[in-house]
């Protein structure tokens, strides 16, 4: 019988445990941020222990960022939590994209551009987005922060095998449709419970068709479908992106050697298959207060069916019936580590380039890292935002979670390419739309949303 990308990258990092029970897997790569690593450095100290592998342990400073002036934080415990990241790597011997220095950006975009998200990897993060590294194909996952400090100790971790999801995207999407729009339209089709319990391969001719930046939104949105791990066979693209940088292997054409014997076998069995046919695929937005919640352009707000959808759409402040198209817009967010990354910028900056924003709103763009941000000032993005209206910050999460300064004033209607839209997730009372940066970029020049295949030739 044929195997999956995962039974094999499962298989080859077992150390010990029985086949559904807990088994313990090693793991090759370990990041690390400044929220969820405290407690777990503590615990290592506390037991008079060192990081087994500093060598494959990576961290960085994100969450409580300010995005203004990276240095001048305000806020006590985001504060505590920076510096208390510093001492720890230093104490520990671990490398870091330290605050500010030129690495440095949000964890899920760090480990790619710094070359180790690779094919064949297990890569763990005390962060649930982790599953974006899984576009390289690699088990990539989020773990907690007692995990955490097993990891920092042992470089292993406890695990039972979930069970396996193909997702199959066909089709070609119409201009204007990203990858974006096929993560919300699967999740709102299947619910955010769907791939609970599963590790969900993304795969057919539209994913092998996107960009390595486009994949990696898909797998980033995993955990909003409900499975912790998504991951995609690696190709020529993934070896190309990979090749060059930093901690890239030294010898690419035995890498490639390997990883070419990684994706699924044509024969290969899994529990669920769910295919998508993006080519019928229209612009997502969200209306609610989960990923879930939401619809094409076109179609108008769903009726109640149940006490969530009463709820939502209270907080939301809209009714059944009603449009993308109606919802009044105080504010853009064009960032995060769902889209954040150079092409998401490119994208908006193509539909930004020359026009205002709407005076009636708001519109900023952070960079999902500090080396995204300089590649985009070469190519002079920032001037095309600035010119139009947007705040051209420094990066970091930003307004994609309340943690930092950057927050949606309350009630205000906030279009947004982050992947979460939860009650109070921007700030108290704010309302998010989730988007792709091509609908939010159009957004702001409106004022309200518009349907981008109207727009992108
Ligand atoms: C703060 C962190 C633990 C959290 C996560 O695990 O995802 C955050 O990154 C988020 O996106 O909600
Ligand atoms: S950008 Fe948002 S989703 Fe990504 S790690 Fe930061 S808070 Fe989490």
């Amino acid at each position: 019988m044929g195997q999956t990308i995962f039974d094999k990258l499962w298989e080859r990092h077992v150390i010990t445990g029985e086949t559904f029970e807990p088994q313990l897997l090693y793991v090759d790569f370990h990041m690390i941020h400044e929220v969820t690593s405290p407690q777990a450095f503590q615990g290592l100290r506390e037991a008079g222990r060192q990081v087994r592998r500093p060598d494959l342990t990576f961290g960085t400073t994100d969450h409580n960022v300010p995005t203004v002036d990276i240095f001048n934080i305000s806020d006590l415990i985001s504060k505590n939590q920076i510096d208390t990241l510093a001492r720890n790597v230093k104490e520990f011997g671990i490398d870091a994209a330290t605050h500010g220095s030129a690495r440095q950006g949000i964890v899920h975009m760090v480990g790619p551009e710094t070359g180790n998200a690779q094919p064949g990897k297990v890569i763990v993060c005390g962060d649930s987005h982790t599953a974006t590294n899984g576009a390289f194909g690699a088990i990539a996952f989020g773990i907690g922060t007692s995990e955490v400090e097993h990891v920092f100790a042992t470089q292993t971790l406890w695990q039972v095998k979930p069970k396996q999801m193909k997702v199959d995207f066909i089709g070609k999407p119409a201009k204007g449709v990203y990858s974006k729009d096929f993560i919300l339209a699967l999740i709102a089709k299947h619910g955010v419970d769907a791939g609970v319990g599963y590790a969900v391969e993304f795969t057919g001719e539209a994913v092998a068709d996107l960009e390595m930046e486009e994949r990696m939104t898909i797998c980033n949105m995993a955990i909003e479908f409900g499975s912790k791990i998504g991951l995609m066979n690696p190709d020529q693209k993934t070896y190309d992106y990979v090749a060059g940088r930093e901690f890239s292997p030294k010898d690419m054409a035995a890498a490639i050697a390997d990883w070419e014997t990684l994706p699924s076998d044509a024969d290969a069995v899994y529990d669920k298959v769910i295919t998508i046919d993006v080519s019928k695929l229209a612009p997502m937005v969200t209306w609610g207060t989960n990923p879930e919640m939401g619809i094409e352009f076109t179609e108008s707000f769903p009726e109640i069916k149940d006490f969530n959808d009463e709820r939502a759409y209270t907080y939301m402040d809209l009714k059944p019936g009603g449009k993308p198209s109606d919802i009044d817009l105080g504010y853009v967010f064009i960032g995060s580590c769902t889209n954040a990354r150079l092409s998401d910028l490119q994208l908006a900056a193509d539909i930004v380039k020359g026009q205002k924003i709407a005076s009636t709103l708001t519109a900023i763009v952070v960079p999902g890292s500090r080396p995204v941000k300089e590649a985009a000032e070469a190519l002079g993005l920032d001037k095309i935002f600035l010119d139009a209206g947007f705040e051209w910050r420094e990066p970091g999460c930003s307004m994609c979670l309340g943690m930092n300064p950057d927050h949606v004033p309350e009630g205000v209607h906030c279009a947004s390419t982050s992947n979460r839209n939860f009650e109070g997730r921007q700030g108290h009372g704010a309302r998010t739309h989730l988007c792709s940066p091509v609908m939010a970029a159009l957004a702001a020049i409106n004022g309200k949303f518009v349907d981008a295949r109207e727009v992108v030739a």
